[in-house]
């Protein structure tokens, strides 16, 4: 039974949003009101939920009295702002004015923070509230928490892993069930997973925005989505998940953010791709709409993270530990840490990250084909880690044998020339894909 709470005035809250995350996070302010003064010291008011259309908004979770189509009204009235409406505009305004108003700010919304976070932050701190958004990253896993506070004293050297859930349930489904992408993304948009427009999950965005972020924190720096790596699923094919098993590899899109150096400067490298994870790896075992963050840094060495990364309701149970936060610091005084931009470290292009291939070819299948792509390989200065070569028995033309190369480390652009050299052989019919192998 909660605690009596404390004679401090009610805090008020809005929420701004009210779709698969909102109706959880106002479902939970209500079902969970008692529990929730007690944590905070002062009850929690929900005064208002903007929604586009008080006329069309038909969730039956909310009291029809609190809906609103003025969000601009809502705002000036809160003491705690909610975001979860998604996109740029008029999300940045709206909290921007809540800011000014003197509103602390829980946010969901990592397009928007990717895109122009730093404004955000620097509002807050000059008007000396909270802006916090734990559910932007990897749904209800604790990471930017940990990230932002509990390794600050640390030397954060890498963050790797699967944060969007949408494209890790699309690939699991291509590799346990066969559905093909399209199939697998609907699946995925009537779970609540996806963004609205889930061309945001699949191309690689939503994962580049959540990177950028965790970047930022790790690394005491500013990254925003235009420095990040980006490439997403949709050119994977059903052949490429065939042989990623074949060849003991799952195929996953992974964001990783590490400390590099390019032409001597060091800096942070922050990329987002697909790549083959070998079946060993924790990784490839994170299966649906689950995320997976590992964080190496040089005193608590390798860390992992996981849980629910999408979801209406894993989504509200970090928004609202954020509400819990920014509201005992109103009831208590004080916020939380600010932005920390002491290392100041530039980022640097992706493309020198150095990083293991896995090159699939069609060849002839005769002597001496192995020793002529070898030898392009080696004047590229890239090394031959491991060769499979099978008979191409699933078509008809059985002249061609698949080559399957897997590299040493190497930069992005030796890859890219040397696959041009090899398409250029004429034992070679044609390069079936080229994927990075990560994780091993
Ligand atoms: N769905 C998830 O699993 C998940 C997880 C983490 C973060 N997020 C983020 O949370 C936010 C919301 O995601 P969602 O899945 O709930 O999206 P959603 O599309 O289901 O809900 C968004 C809601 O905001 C409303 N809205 C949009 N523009 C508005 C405006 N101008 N005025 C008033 N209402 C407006 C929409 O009508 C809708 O009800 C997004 O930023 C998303 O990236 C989602
Ligand atoms: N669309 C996002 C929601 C969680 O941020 C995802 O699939 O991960
Ligand atoms: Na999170």
């Amino acid at each position: 039974m909660p605690s009596p709470v404390p004679a401090h005035p009610s805090l008020r809250v809005a929420v701004l949003g009210c779709g698969v995350v909102g109706t959880e996070v106002v479902r939970l302010l209500t079902t969970q009101a008692a529990d929730l003064a007690s944590r905070v010291g002062a009850p929690l008011e929900l005064v208002g939920v903007a929604v586009r259309d008080v006329e069309t908004e038909r969730d039956a979770v909310v009291d029809r009295a609190l809906l609103t189509a003025d969000a601009e009204a809502l705002v000036e009235r809160a003491d705690v702002v909610v975001e979860v409406m998604g996109g740029i505009e008029p999300a940045r305004s709206l909290l921007l004015r809540a800011i000014a108003g003197g509103a602390s700010v829980v946010t969901a919304n990592k397009a928007l923070l990717a895109q122009d976070g730093p404004t955000l932050y620097a509002a807050a701190d000059e008007a000396g509230v909270d802006v916090y958004f734990e559910a932007a990253v990897a749904g209800a896993i604790p990471i930017v928490r940990p990230v932002r506070e509990s390794l600050a004293g640390d030397r954060v050297t890498r963050v790797l892993g699967i944060v969007n859930g949408t494209t890790n349930y699309v690939l699991d489904k291509m590799a346990s069930e066969g559905l093909d992408l399209d199939q697998a993304v609907k699946e995925a948009q009537a779970l609540g997973y996806a963004e609205a427009d889930p061309t945001a999950d699949v191309e690689g965005y939503d994962a580049a925005a959540k990177a950028a972020i965790l970047a930022s924190l790790a690394f005491h720096t500013r990254v925003s989505i235009e420095d990040v790596s980006r490439e997403g699923i949709t050119s994977l094919t059903a052949d490429d998940v065939l042989w990623a098993q074949r060849t003991g590899y799952v195929l996953k899109l992974l964001a990783i953010a590490e400390r590099g150096t390019a032409d001597g400067v060091e800096g942070v490298q922050v990329r987002v791709h697909p790549a083959l994870v070998p079946v060993s790896h924790p990784l490839a075992n994170v299966r649906g709409a689950y995320n997976a963050v590992f964080v190496e840094a040089e005193a608590a060495g390798e860390l992992m993270f996981y849980g629910r990364g999408a979801g209406g309701e894993p989504t509200a149970s970090a928004v609202l530990g954020d509400v819990v936060s920014v509201a005992r610091h109103r009831v208590l005084g004080g916020k939380g840490p600010i932005e920390s931009r002491y290392a100041e470290l530039p980022v640097l292009p992706a493309a020198a990250a150095r990083t293991r291939y896995q090159v699939r070819l069609e060849v002839a299948d005769r002597p001496g084909v192995l020793a002529q792509v070898s030898t392009v390989l080696a004047s590229h200065d890239v090394s031959i880690e491991a060769v499979r070569q099978t008979p191409v028995t699933e078509t008809p033309d059985a002249d061609y044998a698949r080559l399957v190369i897997t590299t040493h480390a190497a930069p992005e652009h030796a890859l890219r020339s040397t696959v041009e050299a090899i398409t250029g052989l004429d034992v070679v019919r044609r390069v079936v894909s080229v994927l990075r192998v990560e994780g091993a």
